[in-house]
């Protein structure tokens, strides 16, 4: 049984507000991410919570509200601030270089970390190998945790999408994010891919340690994986609270769980 660390918050989203042109994505949403935790955001389609990711993870500024992430806040900042500053994301779409390996593709997931500059990396040459090799030996053993040696090799437009998800959390994990956001990790999966990618995420939680928020619109999933749930309707937060509350909460059976998903 995982044990989080509920004591520290690591990220706090405070009266967050943004709109686009008329439509208000979200209006005045609070909530926070304790370190160590699993935490999910749900709602109907068009609630808002992609915004919200993006919010958290620099690619929109909000109109009003603060995030505060590791005690500093901020109203706007850049993503590769944000990635920069441990804040590593998975999209709705998988995201990866189509023609390249699984390898190369969790290698720039590297790009942040490395030292040396462009004449040493060219060179590859003392500090610079030395490097290259630190940055190998990681990558190989995030390879070996998601389990995907037999695949390495191979471009990711020819592998099964279920696996083009596990390749695009290992460039995620290769950033040794503290926070993770997963938007729709299980989005087109079969079940044998859902339950693996579910495995995945608690094993990441487990072994690294790492904060994860994720966007799930199967029930099933996210009450299974979630530590604390926050539910979005047309960009308001109208409920938050472990699986167990959110699931017996009437608003949120109104709003979303009554309906099929
Ligand atoms: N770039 C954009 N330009 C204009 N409107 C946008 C943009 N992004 C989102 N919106 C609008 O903001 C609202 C919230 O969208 P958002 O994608 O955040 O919802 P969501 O909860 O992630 O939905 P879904 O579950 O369908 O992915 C919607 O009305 C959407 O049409």
């Amino acid at each position: 049984m995982r044990a989080p660390d509920t004591s520290e918050i690591l990220l706090q989203v405070e009266g967050v507000s943004l709109a686009f042109g008329g439509v208000k994505a979200l209006r005045e949403v609070s909530f926070n991410i304790k370190k160590g935790e699993i935490r999910a955001i749900i709602g109907p389609n068009g609630a808002g919570k992609t915004s919200m990711l993006n919010v958290i993870n620099g690619f929109y500024h909000p109109n009003h509200g603060a995030i505060t992430f590791k005690g500093r806040t901020r109203a706007r900042m850049q993503p590769f601030e944000a990635a920069r500053g441990g804040i590593a994301r998975t999209f709705q779409n998988v995201a990866l270089f189509k023609g390249m390996s699984a390898l190369d593709n969790i290698m720039t997931g590297r790009v942040l970390k490395v030292r040396r500059g462009v004449l040493w990396q060219m060179l590859r040459y003392g500090p610079a190998l030395k490097e290259e090799i630190e940055h190998r030996h990681r990558v190989e053993e995030i390879i070996d945790f998601l389990e995907i040696e037999a695949i390495r090799k191979v471009p990711v437009a020819r592998l099964p999408y279920g696996l083009q998800k596990r390749v695009e959390l290992g460039r995620a994990l290769a950033m040794e994010p503290d926070l993770l956001l997963l938007d729709e990790p299980m989005a087109g999966m079969n079940l044998e891919e859902k339950e693996d990618m579910s495995r995945f995420i608690i094993d990441v939680n487990n072994h690294y340690g790492t904060t994860i928020a994720l966007i799930e619109h199967d029930m099933a999933v996210v009450m299974d994986l979630s530590d604390r749930v926050a539910v979005l309707d047309h960009g308001v937060k109208i409920a938050d609270g472990t699986p167990d509350e959110v699931k017996s909460n009437q608003t949120v059976i109104d709003a979303y769980l009554g309906v099929a998903h």
